[in-house]
């Protein structure tokens, strides 16, 4: 039997590291009330880069072993270090629209592009000011951190000009880890005779967190004037008060409120997804002198996962 088949390919270079020292500081944030954050520095703007290409004129590659339409991805990690250097930038999003039209602009063989960006995390250490005894970030000396970190995606594609336009965008902070002693609940959920979980009215609540969030206008993220750039610093500490302040019932209340915060603090933002696990330990003891002195252990390996997506309604 002779069956068509259809083919959807991508190739390219994941995991690109790159360390930009003495980068533009990320200047001009607008302050909000949940957040200390209004500068990054960037002597350090370390980032892992992957490039995707799609299209189709590169197929036969795939079909005959025809190469004269691949860009060697050994060429295309070449390409993102030397645009590295040159950057003028302070976002890992201006970094990523600058290596997208400066790729399509170079390689006529590429017809749309996928750029995602992953920072690197390090952290000023405090060292101690001669003689005055305060402590100050060091300029110098960072530590790498393996907490959160801060992510974006950018996808290109080549208008009937030839110019690159951007398509589709996302920005995100990932990996956070939270876990609230007091002050969370989950009860009343179905009960039957599979059920051996305990109502709660006062848990303790540990979710592994990502979020990502669109912007309604890409030139706003884009634009050098950063009054209206969301940082991930501050989407992150938003998060946290909402946790902080917030007495839950379940995760998908919890996430339900923090996405309506974003949205109502972010009004340059479109939509906000959240992707929750639910990382809550197993109680094991509760001291008989005070209740409120509990020991927990790790529960069952498998763990429960919420997602939500809020939008602005057009
Ligand atoms: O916040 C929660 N949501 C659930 O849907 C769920 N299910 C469960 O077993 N524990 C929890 N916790």
């Amino acid at each position: 039997m002779n069956t068509e088949l259809s083919f959807s390919t991508s190739y390219g270079k994941l995991r690109i590291p790159v360390y930009r020292v003495y980068a533009s500081p990320l200047l001009g944030i607008a302050p909000i009330p949940e957040s200390t954050f209004v500068r990054r520095e960037n002597i350090l703007f370390a980032y892992e880069i992957d490039v995707d290409v799609l299209g189709e004129n590169f197929l036969p590659a795939y079909t005959e072993g025809d190469n004269s339409n691949v860009v060697a991805t050994d060429s295309m990690k070449n390409f993102v270090l030397r645009q590295a250097l040159d950057f003028t930038g302070s976002t890992i999003e201006e970094f990523l629209d600058v290596l997208g039209r400066s790729f399509l602009q170079t390689y006529v063989q590429m017809e749309r592009l996928r750029l995602s960006g992953r920072e690197l995390s390090f952290e000023q250490v405090t060292v101690p000011e001669q003689g005055v005894g305060i402590f100050v970030d060091s300029h110098v000396l960072f530590s790498r951190s393996h907490s959160d970190y801060a992510v974006a995606m950018l996808s290109f594609e080549r208008n009937e000009a030839g110019t690159a336009v951007l398509t589709d965008h996302h920005c995100g902070n990932v990996d956070m880890e939270l876990f609230k002693v007091t002050g969370s609940a989950f009860s009343r959920f179905v009960r039957d005779e599979y059920t051996t979980l305990q109502e709660r009215v006062d848990r303790p609540l540990f979710i592994y967190l990502d979020v990502y969030w669109k912007y309604s206008d890409p030139q706003v993220l884009l634009s050098a004037d950063h009054s209206y750039y969301v940082p991930a610093e501050q989407v992150h500490d938003l998060l946290c008060v909402v946790f902080h302040e917030f007495v839950s019932e379940s995760i998908q209340h919890l996430v339900h409120e923090m996405g309506n915060r974003l949205l109502a603090r972010f009004p340059q933002l479109t939509e906000v997804s959240f992707e929750a696990q639910n990382r809550t330990r197993d109680q094991i003891v509760v001291s008989k002198t005070d209740e409120k002195v509990k020991v927990y252990s790790d529960p069952f390996s498998a763990y429960g996962v919420i997602r939500l997506t809020v939008s602005r309604k057009v």
